[in-house]
């Protein structure tokens, strides 16, 4: 999948989404993380072709989507992230009328319920396992683990991992960026913070250090999540830490790094 970004900016009245993102991505799993209304359902609005950018221009695999709807549609199944399904049909029957739909189980709970009745994270399971399910090129996926719990969100991260299609994916936890993209753009308030890969990512030698809450912050740490901090230094300190028993354990510094970065 290719994915052009070409100084693309969108404007609702007066408020400024996106001020000029852009970035060429080729490959297979494209992750865009960021804060709250950074821009990033904006950005997926325009690629899945719902609206047009203001100025700019997305073009995906060769196409233009908000200019040639009936390709993108064809080439991209999507979802969004706000979970809104209010059919009164049941939820096996629904999953029944999509071809071939193996809903790995999760859903044995709420088979017989109408999909009107369901909570925020049942509904989000049920859309995108629908969209898992269609046969299509390209999987938009906006914060597609965002209203299920734990158990539920590692099943499914699990199951959109096996997907063979290319992806697109939200997030504003740097974890599932980390988990879900092989390249990861970063976005804050409509701007590209940052853009690279996970080896770029994991070049400097800076570790996310796991601690109990209230632990003193030891030499080198460059920024305090609570019970994660960053800390720069060789890996046999951060051994050391752990044999001394400072640390519970230790990895390297990926995303989070970037994001303490742009705040
Ligand atoms: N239709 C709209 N009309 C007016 N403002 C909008 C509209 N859609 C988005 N915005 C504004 O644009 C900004 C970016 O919104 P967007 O939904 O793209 O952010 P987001 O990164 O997806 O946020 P979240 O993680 O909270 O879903 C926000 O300030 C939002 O209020």
């Amino acid at each position: 999948m290719r994915v052009i970004a070409e100084d693309v900016y969108k404007s609702f009245g007066r408020k400024t989404a996106l001020k000029g993102v852009r970035f060429d991505f080729e490959g297979k799993n494209l992750c865009l993380l960021g804060h709250n209304g950074s821009g990033k359902t904006t950005f997926l609005s325009i690629m899945t072709s719902l609206i047009s950018p203001t100025r700019g221009k997305v073009i995906v695999n060769g196409v233009i989507p908000y200019k040639d709807r009936d390709k993108a549609v064809s080439m991209m199944a999507f979802q969004f992230e706000k979970p809104k399904f209010n059919l009164k049909v049941k939820v096996k029957d629904y999953m029944r009328y999509l071809d071939e739909c193996d809903d790995m189980g999760l859903l044995d709970d709420v088979k017989n319920e109408y999909i009107s009745s369901l909570s925020s994270g049942q509904t989000q399971m049920v859309q995108l396992l629908s969209v898992l399910c269609v046969k299509s090129e390209i999987k938009v996926l906006d914060e597609p683990l965002s209203h299920v719990d734990l158990a539920n969100a590692t099943k499914l991260g699990k199951v959109i991992m096996k997907d063979k299609a290319d992806k697109v994916i939200t997030t504003h936890i740097p974890e599932e960026a980390e988990w879900f993209g092989d390249y990861i753009v970063v976005l804050k308030e409509g701007e590209v913070r940052w853009k690279g890969t996970i080896d770029d990512l994991y070049r400097e030698p800076i570790y996310e250090v796991f601690v109990r809450f209230n632990t003193t912050p030891p030499s080198g740490t460059i920024a305090d999540f609570g019970n994660i901090l960053l800390v720069r230094g060789e890996e046999e300190e951060m051994e050391s830490m752990v044999k001394k028993g400072i640390a519970i354990g230790f990895k390297k510094a990926g995303v989070r790094k970037i994001y303490m970065e742009s705040d």
